[in-house]
């Protein structure tokens, strides 16, 4: 077999060859030996052709995963299939799964979609590289064209200067304690509509069985709507709603997104080749209309509004770098980031909160003790703050943090070297529900949070650093105003359909944590007290 391969390539090229067909063409009346020897001439040689072809792509193969183990890093061996198929399993499982697989190591290799990807375990590491070292690990990793794909130029994608740019623009409307004020007001009047939607629903029978986070998916697109455009959605209207399916289109992943994906993993360049979008085009069609309707209006109107959008629209009149089309991007993602991250949280609170009886009386006596509604202080608010860290340990709703190697970067201690372009992956789910930084973690205990405060490096919900989610303050404002009012005023509890905890399962496929098929819960207006 060693020699086989060998001489057989050889003989496709060899002058022995050519000698034997030049010494038999001189037999020209005899067509049938002729054809016989051009078939096997034409044979040997596709043969020959295809074994080279063969060695050529079991050589590339081998050299690229093996990459870390040449580099001198523990790596994780998946098929090689795995590496292409279609993931069936909740990427927070899947980098959890290589998380234990390198228990013994501080950081370690696999493959994704055929590329080699750092997985960084140890939190003090962790720490140092979304701080000390952010010049070294700036971007995430960049699968997109920001500069063609209408809806992807976004800060979570933006890259060097533009991202510096926009962040430092942006951020001030949701962070500062002025816009916090604002946006509290802004809050309250759409939990207000939802009180009215909510009661409507649970009229008749006063009660209401729902998907928990389809209830609260309506709530905060309601809300998001409002503090970022200033528009009321359709979200909590009876029937269809746009925003609803839009919303679907983006967070329920299919087979089209699936391939785009492939893609554009393992092949960048198409991206431009065919044009390549990071979302469905009615997606981008949905918000350059709503951001065009809503600058015309403003502009006609001569109203300028204290919200996201116009923001952006002030930064692109005041920038001529600033396109269009990072305005489109930037509200689309903050409207995104606004209702969904939020709505997650919200449902596997409430989720473990009424599975615990306990837990649920802690936090009705507490925000039962609070003043009314607008002198509330949600500061003090301890318990219903430490239910919502332990939400954010427990089912952490970006299951991963993502960083691109920007220069050679030598791991402190060691001899290995990330060489640029590498992407990092910091696993946070996997993190959170570590026993070692956690004990018990799959119990819900929000007092650990009462009790200490979490090592560095280990509880990251928001990430780190000078990539952190700007949404932070915003996301507890929000969190917390929703939380109490429905405690105030709902009871919440299981029913028949609610998964225990063991048939609890997340969307595969999804980038951010979703539960599947949702969390039915049942629910009713409290009795005055
Ligand atoms: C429970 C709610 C939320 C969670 C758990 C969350 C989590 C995260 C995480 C983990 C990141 C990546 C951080 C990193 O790479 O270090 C991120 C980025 C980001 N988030 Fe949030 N987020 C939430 C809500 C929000 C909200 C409400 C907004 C805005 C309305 C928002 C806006 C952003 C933006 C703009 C980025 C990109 C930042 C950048 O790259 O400069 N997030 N978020």
């Amino acid at each position: 077999m060693k020699t086989f391969i060998p001489s057989l390539i050889l003989s496709v090229f060899s002058n022995a060859t050519i000698e034997n067909i030049s010494t038999l063409r001189a037999v020209e009346n005899m067509p049938d030996f002729h054809d016989w020897i051009h078939v096997t001439y034409s044979t040997q040689t596709s043969v020959g052709l295809m074994i080279i072809a063969c060695l050529c792509i079991i050589g590339f193969t081998l050299k690229r995963f093996t990459y870390w183990r040449r580099h001198g890093v523990a790596q994780i061996n998946p098929p090689f299939w795995q590496n292409f198929s279609r993931k069936e399993k909740p990427i927070a499982l899947v980098y959890e799964a290589h998380y234990k697989a390198l228990s013994n190591v501080p950081f370690g290799g696999f493959y994704e979609h055929g590329k080699p990807v750092l997985l960084v375990r140890d939190p003090a590491l962790i720490q140092k590289m979304l701080t000390t070292y952010f010049s070294y690990f700036p971007d995430r990793r960049a699968f997109l064209n920001t500069e063609k794909d209408s809806c992807s130029s976004h800060l979570l994608n933006l890259t060097g200067e533009r991202w510096r740019k926009i962040r430092k623009k942006i951020v001030p409307s949701f962070r500062t304690p002025s816009k916090l004020t604002d946006l509290k007001v802004k809050i309250k009047t759409g939990i207000e509509a939802f009180e009215l939607y909510l009661n409507r629903a649970c009229e008749g029978k006063g009660t209401l069985e729902v998907d928990f986070h389809d209830l609260m998916a309506r709530l905060t697109t309601h809300i998001i709507g409002l503090t970022a455009a200033s528009i009321p959605t359709d979200a909590l209207m009876d029937g269809e709603s746009s925003f609803r399916n839009i919303q679907e289109l983006l967070c329920v992943p299919n087979w089209r997104m699936y391939w785009r994906d492939l893609f554009r993993h393992v092949c960048p360049p198409l991206n431009d080749v065919f044009n390549l979008k990071g979302h469905d085009k009615r997606i981008d069609l949905f918000f350059i209309q709503l951001v065009a309707q809503q600058e015309e209006a403003r502009r006609t109107g001569g109203l300028a509004k204290d919200d996201f959008l116009q923001n952006l629209l002030d930064l692109k009149n005041a920038d001529p770098s600033v396109s269009e089309t990072i305005v489109v991007a930037n509200f689309f993602f903050l409207f995104t980031a606004g209702f969904s991250t939020i709505a997650i949280t919200l449902t596997y609170a409430f989720y473990e909160a009424v599975n615990n009886i306990e837990i649920w009386i802690k936090l009705r006596r507490e925000v039962d003790s609070m003043q009314q509604d607008e002198k509330i202080d949600y500061e003090k608010l301890t318990y219903t703050t430490a239910v919502i860290q332990e939400t954010l340990r427990k089912y952490s709703v970006f299951p991963s943090l993502q960083r691109q190697c920007s220069q050679d970067f030598e791991i402190p201690g060691t001899s290995v070297v990330i060489k640029k372009g590498v992407d990092v992956i910091i696993p946070i789910y996997a993190i959170h529900r570590d026993r070692m930084h956690w004990p018990d973690p799959d119990l819900f205990r929000p007092e650990r949070f009462l009790e200490r405060q979490p090592k560095s490096g280990t509880y990251l919900p928001f990430g780190d650093g000078s990539r952190m989610c700007p949404g932070y303050k915003y996301a507890f404002l929000e969190l917390q105003m929703i939380m109490t009012f429905l405690i105030k005023n709902y009871d919440i509890v299981p029913c028949e359909t609610t998964p225990l905890p063991k048939e609890l399962r997340f969307l595969a496929r999804g980038v951010l944590l979703h539960p599947e098929n949702g969390i039915f819960m049942r629910i009713k207006r409290r009795r005055k007290i």
